[in-house]
């Protein structure tokens, strides 16, 4: 950075974005772009003292959908338009009912800087089991988030709901508690079946997340002794599954779409037990109904009784979620919307940033904000997203030459090592995890105090999410968006959040030095599947793929920043599949 000046507004904000970026920074005011703040009167101060808060209006109407696997470098996306944001009360002429709750300041609560996320009710105040309460209380929770308390009434009158709450803020106990209710009035005949039905099935995009739903369902069971909660989600032998299905069959289902289906197709007697479902749910519900996910999501709705309460919830919720929503949903469903109309879907508790800086610098930048972070917060706990797997070991292992403590999740990595990554990162703190985007949704890492996201994300769904790993519970975070000038464009789809614009941090020549070093020793075989990786995310990026003469070009500058001279060569068979055969410039073995 050119060791420049922060002009802020003088009204307050937040001291976080120092432990980021504690050099001095350039905040970019937009004319007339702040709503809902006091007029910002600039003034030079320095980013160590406070950070201000800068708003911005427009509403984006570019939604994208991806495809699941970008992590092989072979994603497709498909931009959608929609009918603009806050559609909930377009939304009652679809189909089903809007209720909006307003999610009004409360105080200090829960050790977060923000109580918003709380409401006023209690969980004794509800018509819940004293089974459930016993548990909830062990649990430590007292008061129902806003999203627990607008849907649980709902829930237990048997509706399916549709739920859009704002990440971090209780969603899985929201559709867990009432349909553990539900399931434990259904008659205990059906429970002691030698292998009993399936009533309640959860579906994650994730096995991550598969596996936290199923320990929030076991802190929820603690006193229904004759409920029991198993997770399907890959990673193992199918074989292994089966036989833990068969020697303790349970109610409670939670699994990845993937192997759901799979366990469909191979798993003797596992179709009748489906039809036991009397809860359906969706987490994550615009990413499992996304073309990604969506043929298998609708063999599994098919396999499941059609007389049976679904529920979908996520932190965002795009127009054509609602559109398709019919295909898990009765007509009458409710749609619950807990983000207030005009409110921004990402916390204001949580500082965002953005960077645009040319691809060779991307590593130094990164170190240098890192180094600054670690320097400033004994207590740092980092999540680093990535565009694909490849290129997440990449950084990882660039970071982890300089010395940086490091760990790293994708999809290429065995499930075991995902699952130790996982649990270490969840229990500790100065740790920095380099992921793909197997983390981006769901995953409730306590106390993430950055959020850095290098590259274009695949849509604004994604960026939403990602930067949802902080801010959790009300707690403050910090957000970066690292783009090179040409993923500029991505802007326009976050316009309305409240991200700021901050200058080319200026790395001095010896941590330049020190990165390139670092890269040097970064083996051959990561910088050619990094490459080939890259090459498959934005090529199937609508905006950047579009023109092929030019993505080359673009990938060579990426292969540049990495220290190779020349870009590596790239299996016919698969320039193939990527429709890149025929396309100067690019060399293949
Ligand atoms: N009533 C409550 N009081 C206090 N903490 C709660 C309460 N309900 C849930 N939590 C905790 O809040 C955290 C966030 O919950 P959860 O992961 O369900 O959020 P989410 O809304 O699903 O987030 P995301 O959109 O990222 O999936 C968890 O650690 C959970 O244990």
């Amino acid at each position: 950075m050119a060791g420049g000046d922060l002009l802020l507004p003088t009204h307050g904000g937040l001291p976080v974005l120092a432990r980021a970026f504690p050099c001095r920074l350039r905040l970019r005011v937009p004319a007339g772009r702040h709503r809902g703040a006091p007029p910002l009167a600039a003034s030079r101060v320095d980013v160590a003292n406070v950070v201000g808060r800068v708003r911005s209006s427009g509403a984006a109407d570019t939604k994208r959908r991806r495809g699941r696997d970008t992590e092989e470098g072979l994603a497709f996306s498909k931009v959608v338009t929609s009918r603009g944001r806050g559609g909930a009360h377009e939304e009652d002429v679809v189909e089903g009912q809007a209720l909006e709750f307003a999610a009004e300041k409360g105080g200090d609560e829960a050790g977060g800087v923000d109580g918003s996320y709380l409401s006023e009710t209690r969980f004794d105040q509800c018509a819940i089991s004293p089974l459930s309460l016993n548990a909830v209380k062990d649990a430590g929770y007292e008061k129902m988030t806003q999203v627990q308390e607008a849907t649980l009434p709902i829930i237990l009158q048997g509706k399916d709901v549709l739920a859009k709450a704002k990440t971090g803020t209780g969603k899985t106990v929201a559709f867990l508690l009432p349909a553990i209710e539900a399931l434990s009035t259904l008659p205990n005949s059906r429970r002691n079946q030698l292998r009993p039905s399936i009533n309640l099935l959860v579906m994650c995009p994730t096995r991550e997340l598969a596996n936290q739903v199923a320990v929030e369902a076991k802190k929820l069971l603690k006193y229904h002794r004759s409920l029991g909660v198993q997770v399907v989600i890959g990673g193992t032998r199918l074989t292994q599954e089966q036989r833990s299905m068969q020697a303790n069959p349970c109610q409670i289902l939670v699994a990845t779409p993937g192997r759901l289906k799979d366990h469909l197709e191979n798993t003797p007697g596992f179709s009748t037990r489906l039809k036991g479902v009397k809860v359906l749910v969706l987490d994550e519900a615009d990413r499992l109904l996304d073309m990604g996910f969506r043929r298998d999501i609708e063999k599994i709705i098919a396999s499941v009784p059609r007389e049976r309460q679904t529920l979908l919830f996520s932190a965002t919720v795009p127009e054509e979620v609602r559109q398709i929503s019919h295909i898990a949903m009765k007509k009458d469903y409710k749609f619950i919307n807990t983000v207030k109309d005009g409110d921004e879907e990402t916390h204001s508790q949580v500082s965002q940033m953005f960077t645009i800086a040319p691809l060779d610098l991307h590593f130094s930048i990164l170190y240098d904000v890192l180094k600054k972070h670690v320097a400033e917060d004994a207590d740092y706990k980092v999540i680093i997203f990535c565009t694909t797997a490849m290129v997440t070991k990449l950084v990882a292992e660039i970071l982890s030459q300089l010395k940086l403590n490091i760990r790293e999740i994708h999809s290429r990595k065995s499930q075991s090592a995902r699952t130790k990554v996982s649990d270490e990162f969840r229990k500790s703190r100065g740790l920095i995890l380099v992921s793909s985007d197997v983390s981006a949704r769901g995953v409730d890492y306590p106390d993430v105090t950055l959020v850095i996201q290098v590259g274009v994300p695949a849509d604004r769904q994604q960026y939403i999410h990602r930067l949802g790993r902080t801010g959790r519970k009300g707690k403050e975070g910090q957000g970066l968006l690292l783009l090179a000038p040409w993923e500029k464009y991505f802007l326009s789809n976050i316009e309305d959040l409240s991200i700021s614009e901050a200058v080319v941090p200026s790395v001095d020549s010896n941590t330049q030095t020190k990165v390139k070093d670092a890269v040097r020793k970064v083996e051959m075989r990561s910088k050619e599947s990094a490459y080939q990786a890259w090459l498959g995310y934005y090529n199937s990026n609508k905006t950047i793929g579009r023109e092929k003469s030019r993505l080359v070009k673009l990938a060579e500058e990426f292969s540049q920043s990495m220290g190779l001279g020349v870009p590596p060569a790239i299996p016919k068979q698969i320039l193939r599949k990527m429709g890149l055969n025929n396309v100067p410039g690019l060399r293949s073995t």
